[in-house]
C-alpha cells in the first residue's frame, strides 16, 4: 500500500488565469523531509497554498493527507487543515496573549474541551521545541528563533500527518536558522513528515534531503550535488 501523504499527478496551478506551475507530478511519503526550492516568483508559495486549500486545484490530480484537492469544498478545509501543521516565515503568533494562551486558542478552535488534556498537550509540544519553561511569556518577549519554535509547537498540536513550513527560517539569522532547523530535524526523526519551502541553500548543504525545485513552471526533483 502506498505511504504517500501527498501526491500530485499532472496538476496545473493557477493564480487567477495565470498558469504558475504545469504538469506537476510529485510525491511525498510518510516520514520524509522534503525541501521545496526555487527562485522568487517561481511558484513555491502558490504550491504550498494549494496544499492547504488556500488556492483551488483547477486541473489534474492532487491528494493530500487523504483529501482530494480537486473536489475539496470550502466546508472540507477545516478538516484538511487539522491534519496539516503549517509554519510561516512571520510566525503568526497572537501578540496579545502568552505562549500558552496562543496554543490554548488553537486547541479550543479545533474542538478540544478537556482542560487537563489541553494542558498536557501544550506541555508536550512545547517540550519538543525546548520552550516549556517560557510558556508564560508574550511573543514580543521572545527572540525570532524562540517565536518560530512556538509556531512549530503550535503546528504539532493536532498530531499533523504533514507539516508544511513556508520559509520558516526566512526572518532568522544564520545561527538561529540552524537552531530552528535542528528542531525540525528532531521532529522529523520522531516520525513527522515535513515539506519545507526555503531559499536557504546553506541549510540544504548542512542537512541534505530530498529536494524539489520550482523552475520554469515545473516542479522536479533535483540531485543535491547540482542544486
Ligand atoms: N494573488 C495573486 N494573484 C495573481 N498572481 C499572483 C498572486 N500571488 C502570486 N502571484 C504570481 O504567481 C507567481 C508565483 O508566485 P509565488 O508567490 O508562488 O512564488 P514564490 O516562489 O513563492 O516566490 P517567493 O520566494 O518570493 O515567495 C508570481 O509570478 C506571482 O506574481
Amino acid at each position: 500500500m502506498s505511504q504517500a501523504v501527498l501526491e500530485f499527478k499532472n496538476a496545473s496551478i493557477f493564480q487567477r488565469e495565470n498558469l504558475i506551475l504545469d504538469e506537476v507530478s510529485v510525491k511525498v511519503d510518510k516520514g520524509e523531509f522534503v525541501y521545496l526550492i526555487g527562485k522568487t516568483g517561481s511558484g513555491k508559495s502558490s504550491f504550498m497554498k494549494t496544499l492547504y486549500g488556500d488556492l483551488p486545484l483547477q486541473k489534474g490530480e492532487g491528494h493530500i493527507v487523504g483529501h482530494n484537492l480537486k473536489t475539496l469544498k470550502e466546508k472540507d478545509i477545516p478538516a484538511l487543515r487539522r491534519k496539516l501543521g503549517v509554519v510561516f516565515q512571520d510566525f503568526k503568533l497572537l501578540n496579545d496573549r502568552t505562549v500558552k494562551d496562543n496554543l490554548f486558542f488553537v486547541l479550543k478552535a479545533t474542538g478540544w474541551k478537556d482542560k487537563k488534556e489541553m494542558e498536557a498537550k501544550i506541555d508536550e509540544v512545547l517540550d519538543k521545541v525546548g520552550m516549556k519553561t517560557k510558556n508564560f511569556k508574550f511573543p514580543h518577549q521572545l527572540s525570532g528563533g524562540e517565536q518560530q519554535r512556538v509556531a512549530i509547537a503550535r503546528a504539532l498540536l493536532n498530531d499533523p500527518e504533514l507539516i508544511l513550513a513556508d520559509e520558516p527560517t526566512g526572518n532568522l539569522d544564520p545561527q538561529t536558522s540552524v537552531e530552528v532547523m535542528q528542531v525540525l530535524q528532531e521532529i522529523n526523526n520522531n516520525g513527522n513528515t515535513i515539506l519545507m519551502a526555503t531559499h536557504d541553500y546553506a541549510l540544504l548543504l548542512k542537512y541534505p534531503s530530498k529536494t524539489l525545485k520550482c523552475d520554469e513552471n515545473q516542479i522536479f526533483e533535483v540531485v543535491q550535488k547540482t542544486v
